[in-house]
């Protein structure tokens, strides 16, 4: 089972701001979300508003959108990281969340031991990470470098880790923020290709990028978000070349 469901969606940030002249008003500002004064009249920010989305079995969506548009945001929304202001959430089967590369995992372990740790989190038993942990430390390439703390790793080191754990867990929706493209050149390619093979077993899938083609490759549906609304949504092709129009882009790059 794979459902996500939102009705009505809408999320503010508290923010401390002062005041300034040189303020444009969001709406015609092309970046962020919409900044204004909340009714206990402190400034907040709408990252999203009052936005409304099924996905089922085999929808693979796309998240296009200026900067601050709101990708994020929903996805965190998705993962039920963030609880909305207003607004209901389903969501129905296992959530893998790749979006913080960070988050779950232990600094100061092994990177072996965050296999444990993470896979935990993420919903495995132990059982059936002592079976996959020898393929996630294989997908890893990380060799010796299991054995020593992570917080001795590069970013891309923690990024080849986070993205093992996240894609072998048995997972009926994967949300995933850009981390695709962490990492060097072979890696990309190799984390495209088991992206690809868990979007065929037709799981659900959220993917918010600014390269249209991992979004093309990987999703077959497609929304536009703009300061924190669906501005057009629809089959992924159709969809990217009304985000680039209107960008004044060719969407055949990227
Ligand atoms: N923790 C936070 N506190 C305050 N405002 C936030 C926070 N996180 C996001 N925002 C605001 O919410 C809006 C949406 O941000 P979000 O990160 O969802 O955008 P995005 O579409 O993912 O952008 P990008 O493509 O630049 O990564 C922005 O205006 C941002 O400033």
């Amino acid at each position: 089972m794979a459902l996500i469901k939102l009705e009505n969606i809408t999320l503010e940030f508290p923010v401390q701001a002062s005041k300034s002249d040189r303020r444009q008003s969001s709406k015609e500002s092309h970046i962020g979300g919409q900044l204004s004064q909340g009714q206990s009249g402190q400034m907040v920010v709408r990252a999203l508003d009052q936005l409304s989305l099924t996905l089922g079995p085999g929808d693979r969506l796309a998240l296009l959108g200026h900067n601050g548009a709101g990708k994020s945001t929903l996805l965190r929304v998705m993962a039920k990281l963030y609880p909305p202001t207003h607004g209901r959430v389903t969501v129905q089967g296992r959530v893998a969340p790749l979006l913080n590369l960070g988050f779950g995992l232990d600094m100061d372990s092994t990177g072996y031991d965050n296999i444990f740790i993470r896979g935990l989190y993420l919903g495995m038993s132990k059982a059936e990470l002592k079976k996959k942990a020898d393929a996630i430390a294989e997908f890893s390439e990380l060799g010796d470098f299991l054995d020593l703390p992570m917080r001795t790793y590069s970013s891309g080191m923690r990024a080849r880790l986070a993205f093992a754990i996240s894609t072998h867990v048995e997972t009926d929706i994967l949300l995933l923020d850009e981390v695709v493209a962490t990492g060097d050149a072979r890696f990309l390619k190799k984390a495209n290709e088991q992206l690809e093979s868990f979007a065929r077993d037709s799981k659900l899938l959220v993917l918010a990028s600014h390269s249209n083609k991992v979004l093309r490759d990987l999703c077959n549906k497609a929304i536009i978000l703009e300061h924190g609304r669906i501005k057009a949504s629809g089959p992924i092709d159709e969809v990217i070349e009304t985000y680039a129009v209107s960008m004044g882009v060719d969407g055949n790059d990227g």
